[in-house]
């Protein structure tokens, strides 16, 4: 299985527009591969939060439609990171999509934990509540994105509804890369799955984001990891190795809390 990671430069001064359509043309040129996975909030910026209520976009908004045909025209499993969604309630949500290669979105999931310690996202968004997997043809997708690596009773629960490949988009800051490649690193290791962590580049209201994309296996070894600038990182992965690790060293069997 082949899966491409989109470590996306999010600079202000390229329109919302024109970022969807690069980025829509990246997608696109990634045709053979399974899966293609963005960053977290790519469309606005993760810490543009003044922008976000101009921004909102329901589900079946501008960047659903553009990242529906990329994943349509490439034949791939497309997460297409998050964007900042507008319930026809009122509230917003940072919400990542999951879309079929046939275009069609499959899945949602809205980011239980939100960043900012009241403000920013913290302030504006409203919490998520459910924990998401994706069934894939050879393996089992399970969703979260950038803070909630710091809370790692969500992983268990998402180990517990059958996950494989943990797929994390993020928008991180460069000022704590490390806490980010040791935390891709943890829950590889305690989870026994694949980490597909995918974050962001460049700088954007204020903030030097980590970059350092990082593909990393069940056991903990990291298998590909991006510098700081826009790239592609592009992987081979094997789903067996994850049924193979959890065989041979069968860790979670011995869980006793639950
Ligand atoms: N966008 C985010 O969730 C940022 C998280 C972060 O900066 C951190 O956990 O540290």
């Amino acid at each position: 299985m082949r899966a491409s990671l989109l470590q996306i430069d999010v600079d202000l001064k390229e329109t919302v527009a024109d970022r969807r359509d690069r980025v829509a043309a990246l997608v696109r040129a990634q045709g053979g591969t399974d899966l293609v996975v963005l960053p977290e909030l790519w469309p606005v910026g993760a810490f543009a939060s003044d922008t976000f209520a101009a921004e909102a976009e329901p589900l079946d908004g501008p960047t659903a439609d553009v990242m529906s045909a990329a994943a349509r025209d490439a034949g791939v499993w497309l997460h297409a990171g998050s964007i900042v969604e507008r319930d026809p309630d009122g509230p917003l949500y940072n919400t990542s999509l999951v879309f079929g290669p046939d275009g069609e979105l499959r899945h949602t999931y809205r980011k239980i934990h939100r960043f900012g310690f009241d403000q920013g996202e913290a302030a504006l968004m409203a919490p998520g509540e459910e924990i998401v997997t994706v069934e894939l043809p050879d393996t089992v997708l399970g969703l979260a994105t950038c803070y909630d690596l710091r809370f790692p009773e969500q992983f268990r629960l998402l180990v517990d509804a059958g996950a494989q490949m943990l797929v994390i988009p993020a928008g991180w800051p460069a000022k704590r890369r490390e806490h980010w490649r040791l935390f891709a690193q943890a829950r590889a290791v305690e989870s026994q799955t694949y980490v597909l962590a995918c974050g962001t580049a460049g700088t954007h209201a204020g903030v030097e984001l980590a970059g350092h994309s990082m593909v990393v296996d069940p056991w903990g070894d990291i298998v590909a990891e991006a510098g700081t600038g826009e790239e592609i990182l592009t992987v081979d992965l094997d789903p067996a190795l994850v049924t193979k690790t959890r065989h041979d060293f069968p860790v979670l069997r011995d869980r006793r809390l639950g």
